[in-house]
């Protein structure tokens, strides 16, 4: 099959954009990780398929893969990516967009200075839809707001969901911070039935942090849209963050607004077109 592709990244976070609004497209498992293989494909961290809606009053449906293949529920930089696409390829005139994603529908918008800003809905923090098994562990509260240890992976961690699973953990320097190591032993630990994003969280000042995330499925990527969202709502609870902070990832800054606890959380960020190209899969 000759597939006609968009490479895109939203602050680093790189993806493969392909336009299903003419045409179904079903592609396999391993299509899929081709597509998101850095040496046999076109690599990408995540690979979005765009489709029209059939819902009344919605534009677009869009769907996440993770590099290996699996769907997952939501993606912040994807989303931008997506808006992105849409107006530049001049599927909609509408300046606002209403999509839909597997278990999500968000309104996203162009801004003036070509960033995008995206409604990423309100955050979760029922912990059977994250979902995060405390079953026998003692949270210590901070603000109010439970950091639950993970004893074997020595940390404690916030834990919520955007869509999609977060683990978020205080550290002093983002830079010096056990990435690579503690990531893994975060996403899938047992207490994530579906594992989970581990966020890295440096607060810089209560307008200003620095994020790293191992993300689930796909490691470390240079920025995590959901992540961000994450990290600052749960910086937000835990007392240490105002409603409006700045994330340096390490691809590119985000924008995070929770303007108060039953407010969507609103991300401005950059969407970049890189190249568009055909693969034989
Ligand atoms: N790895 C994530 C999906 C992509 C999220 C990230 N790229 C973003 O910008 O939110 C997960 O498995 O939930």
């Amino acid at each position: 099959m000759r597939l006609r592709f968009t490479k895109m990244h939203g602050a680093g976070n790189d993806f493969v954009v392909l336009d299903a609004t003419g045409a179904p497209l079903a592609l396999s498992r391993e299509q899929i990780r081709r597509l998101g293989d850095r040496r046999f494909g076109v690599g990408a961290d995540q690979i979005l398929v765009i489709e029209r809606s059939t819902t009344p009053g919605v534009d677009f449906r869009y769907r996440i893969f993770n590099n290996t293949g699996d769907e997952v529920e939501q993606c912040g930089n994807g989303s931008r990516c997506f808006v992105r696409y849409v107006v530049d390829h001049g599927l909609t005139d509408k300046t606002t967009i209403r999509v839909e994603t597997v278990n999500n529908l968000l309104e996203l918008s162009l801004a003036a200075d070509g960033r995008v800003r995206v409604d990423m809905n309100r955050p979760v923090f029922d912990l059977a839809r994250v979902p995060f098994d405390a079953s026998g562990l003692t949270p210590r509260l901070v603000n109010g707001f439970e950091l639950w240890p993970l004893a074997d992976a020595g940390v404690e961690v916030a834990v919520l969901s955007m869509g999609n699973p977060h683990a978020v953990m205080r550290v002093a320097d983002v830079d010096a911070a056990p990435v690579a190591a503690v990531g893994p032993r975060v996403e899938s630990h047992a207490r994530f039935p579906r594992r989970v994003n581990a966020g890295f969280l440096q607060v810089l000042s209560r307008s200003e942090v620095k994020l790293r995330v191992y993300e689930r499925d796909a490691g470390e990527t240079l920025a995590c849209g959901t992540g961000a969202c994450a990290a600052v709502v749960a910086g937000i609870r835990l007392g240490w963050l105002d409603r409006r902070v700045e994330v340096h990832a390490r691809g590119g800054d985000l924008l995070i607004e929770w303007p108060d606890d039953s407010a969507s959380v609103l991300m401005t960020g950059p969407a970049v077109t890189v190249f568009e190209g055909e693969i034989e899969l």
